[in-house]
């Protein structure tokens, strides 16, 4: 149990810092990034034959790149507003490179209203898909930790390790994406906010602002957006700590961040197990992690007990109110990597 203590313990006085291009007429690549006409989209996604996601602001489509390389085509709605995010989203996407982080491969752009992101294809699709209950297959306990890890990697490196840093602004399962050997990639970048330090005031004052305006502007989504920020409308890398908090819960219990039957939030139900994991600085009983534990990881032989107590350690700390007390993503990796063995598989050094 003291071993646990020091597993989950954050400082948080530290803020650290091809060649398969298409052969299609008409598209232009810059820095291995192809800017493609509306006929190169028609054509690539054979008239937007399959639809393989959808989201709040825009429907992905399977596209094909020549060599039979898969792609995703996320086209944006139409609109003057709507225009703005996926603006946002490409030039973010535009400067991230990271193993963790969905690569873009080209875009389409009418510079009015109209915009898609030509992206790589994760072909397991979203976390949230795979953690439900209804899916065919079981997502191992080994593969749980190291999306954590991925995720939180992924996270340290838009909040630390670029610049200017990025706040991604939704963090949640459904942004997660899997690729054929669960490997994780964090993707929807349309909520990001450019140019943090630690916090930021959205661009204009609030107070001013009717209730209606302040509703467009707030990002995030229901289950996972942090209570502070919901209060303050302040965005800041915290945030996303909060949201990444959320999803370890549900890599560890399995259970929907918003329930579909009850609409009972999992940061709710948990309230009392995050509470007791606080009150006692980190520590929880194997019993109670196990009460909490996804019922059909029992028989997974790559179950750890302590390291399912690690876990709930770091989603609880993530959770934490104020923000200030929530760990970076630096740390969540640090903590991650000493203590889940099973994450040496991924080649991390202690
Ligand atoms: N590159 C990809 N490969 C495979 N599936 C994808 C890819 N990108 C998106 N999807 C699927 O489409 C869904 C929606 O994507 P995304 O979150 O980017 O859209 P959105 O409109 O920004 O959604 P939101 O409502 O979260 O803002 C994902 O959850 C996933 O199931």
């Amino acid at each position: 149990m003291s071993c646990f203590l020091s597993c989950v313990r954050f400082d948080t006085t530290t803020t650290t810092t091809d060649n398969n291009k298409p052969t299609i007429t008409g598209s232009v690549s810059v820095s291995g990034v192809t800017c493609y006409t509306w006929d190169d989209v028609e054509s690539l996604t054979s008239n937007f034959s399959r639809l393989i996601g959808t989201g709040g602001y825009s429907s992905i489509y399977l596209a094909r790149l020549s060599g039979s390389i898969n792609a995703a085509l996320k086209v944006h709605v139409s609109s003057h507003r709507l225009y703005q995010v996926f603006r946002s989203e490409l030039e973010i996407l535009l400067r991230l490179q990271h193993p963790h982080i969905v690569k873009l491969l080209g875009y389409f752009d009418d510079s009015e209203e109209s915009g898609a992101l030509l992206l790589e294809y994760l072909p397991q699709g979203n976390l949230q898909e795979k953690l439900n209950r209804n899916s065919k297959q079981v997502l191992p306990w080994r593969n749980r930790t190291a999306i954590a890890f991925q995720v939180a990697q992924a996270i340290e490196h838009i909040h630390e390790k670029c610049s200017p840093q990025i706040v991604h602004g939704d963090i949640k399962s459904s942004n997660i994406l899997l690729d054929k050997h669960f490997n994780s990639k964090l993707c929807d970048f349309g909520s990001a906010k450019v140019g943090f330090s630690s916090m930021v005031q959205p661009s204009k004052t609030t107070s001013t602002m009717s209730p209606r305006s302040k509703q467009v502007m707030m990002i995030g989504s229901p289950g996972y957006t942090d209570p502070h920020y919901l209060r303050t409308g302040i965005a800041s890398r915290k945030m996303d700590m909060y949201g990444f908090g959320v999803v370890v819960l549900e890599l560890v219990s399995g259970k929907e961040a918003v329930s579909a039957e009850r609409g009972e939030m999992l940061v709710h139900t948990s309230a009392p197990l995050i509470h007791d994991i606080l009150d006692s600085n980190g520590d929880i009983t194997e019993e109670k992690a196990r009460e909490f534990l996804d019922p059909r990881l029992s028989r997974d032989s790559s179950l750890d007990i302590e390291e399912v107590q690690t876990m709930l350690g770091v989603a609880a700390f993530c959770l934490r109110s104020p923000p200030s007390l929530r760990p970076s993503a630096s740390q969540v990796v640090q903590t991650l990597i000493k203590k889940i063995p099973s994450l040496s598989f991924l080649g991390c050094g202690k």
